[in-house]
C-alpha cells in the first residue's frame, strides 16, 4: 500500500518547550485514521509539521513518498477546519459558489470556469449529499450541513489525502452521526485518505480503521478495538471527552 504521510522520528519544540518527542507514524493509502490526545498533546503541532507548515528539531516527513520541504503537490492534500473558526456565517455565498472556490488553486483566479468545472462542482455537492440545497445561501444552513458543504470544497480538486482538524465540534449530536458515515462512505467507496484529529472517542472509534494517541509521544498506534485509554488519569480523561 501506497505511504501517504510518513512521520520519522520527530522532534519539535516552540523555543524551549518541547511539544513532540520521538513521533513516527505511518499513514497510508486508503487509511482512515482517528488522532487523539488530550489537550495539548500535540495533535495541531503534528499536523502543521506534514503540512510543512512547522519545521521539525529531528527526524524527517514526507508526504506521497517525497520529503515535505520540497513538496509541490498539493492538489492532492486538502484540510478541513473547524467550521467555526473558518468561516464568517455571514458570507454572502452560495453552496455552489462556496464549493466553487475548491477549484481556484487549480484554474486560477482569472482563468474561465468551464462547463466542466460546474459539473465538478455538482458532483461534490452530490457526493455530500447536498443537492438540494445548491442554491440557497450558506448561512442559512445547519452547522452539520455547512461542515458537508466544506468537505465538498474538497473534494472538488479530487485530493488523496484530506485532514481535518476537529470538524464535529458545534455540530449537533444527530447530525455528528451522519458527518461520520459521510466520512465513512468517501473512505471506503472512493478510497480517500483520511485523517481527523478530534476529542470525541466514541465517535471516531467506530469509523476509523486506526487509532493514534498522542501526548507528546505516540502512546498507541493500532486498531480503534484493541485501543484503552491510558492511565485514566483526570487530566487525560478531562482533554479528550472535552
Ligand atoms: N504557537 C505556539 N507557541 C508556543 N507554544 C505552543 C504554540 N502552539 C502550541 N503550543 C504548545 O504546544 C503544545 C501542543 O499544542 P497543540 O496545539 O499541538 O496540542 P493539541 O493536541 O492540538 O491540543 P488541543 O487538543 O487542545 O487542540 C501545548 O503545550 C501548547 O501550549
Amino acid at each position: 500500500m501506497e505511504s501517504i504521510l510518513h512521520i520519522n522520528n520527530i522532534n519539535f519544540s516552540y523555543e524551549n518547550k518541547a511539544a513532540l518527542r520521538d513521533v513516527s507514524l505511518d499513514v497510508k493509502s486508503g487509511d482512515f485514521l482517528g488522532l487523539i490526545g488530550p489537550n495539548g498533546g500535540g495533535k495541531t503541532t503534528l499536523i502543521k509539521l506534514a503540512l510543512g507548515l512547522l519545521q521539525p528539531n529531528k527526524g524527517t516527513i514526507e508526504l506521497f513518498g517525497e520529503s515535505v520541504s520540497s513538496f509541490k503537490d498539493w492538489n492532492k492534500v486538502s484540510f478541513v477546519s473547524q467550521k467555526a473558526t473558518s468561516f464568517n456565517k455571514a458570507f454572502p455565498a452560495t453552496v455552489f459558489e462556496v464549493v466553487s472556490m475548491g477549484l481556484t488553486p487549480k484554474i486560477g483566479y482569472f482563468k474561465r470556469f468551464t462547463a466542466k468545472h460546474r459539473a465538478a462542482v455538482k458532483q461534490a455537492v452530490a457526493q455530500v449529499d447536498m443537492s438540494d440545497y445548491l442554491h440557497q445561501n450558506i448561512s442559512s444552513l445547519s452547522g452539520g450541513q455547512q461542515q458537508r458543504v466544506f468537505i465538498a470544497r474538497s473534494l472538488v480538486s479530487q485530493p488523496e489525502l484530506i485532514i481535518l482538524d476537529e470538524p464535529t465540534v458545534g455540530i449537533d449530536h444527530a447530525n455528528v452521526k451522519g458527518f461520520y458515515e459521510l466520512l465513512h462512505r468517501l473512505n471506503k467507496e472512493t478510497g480517500l485518505t483520511l485523517v481527523m484529529i478530534t476529542h470525541d472517542l466514541a465517535g471516531i472509534a467506530q469509523h476509523a480503521s486506526k487509532l493514534v494517541y498522542l501526548d507528546q509521544q505516540v502512546q498507541y498506534e493500532g486498531s480503534p478495538e484493541h485501543f484503552t485509554l491510558p492511565e485514566t488519569d483526570f487530566h487525560v480523561l478531562r482533554g479528550i471527552r472535552a
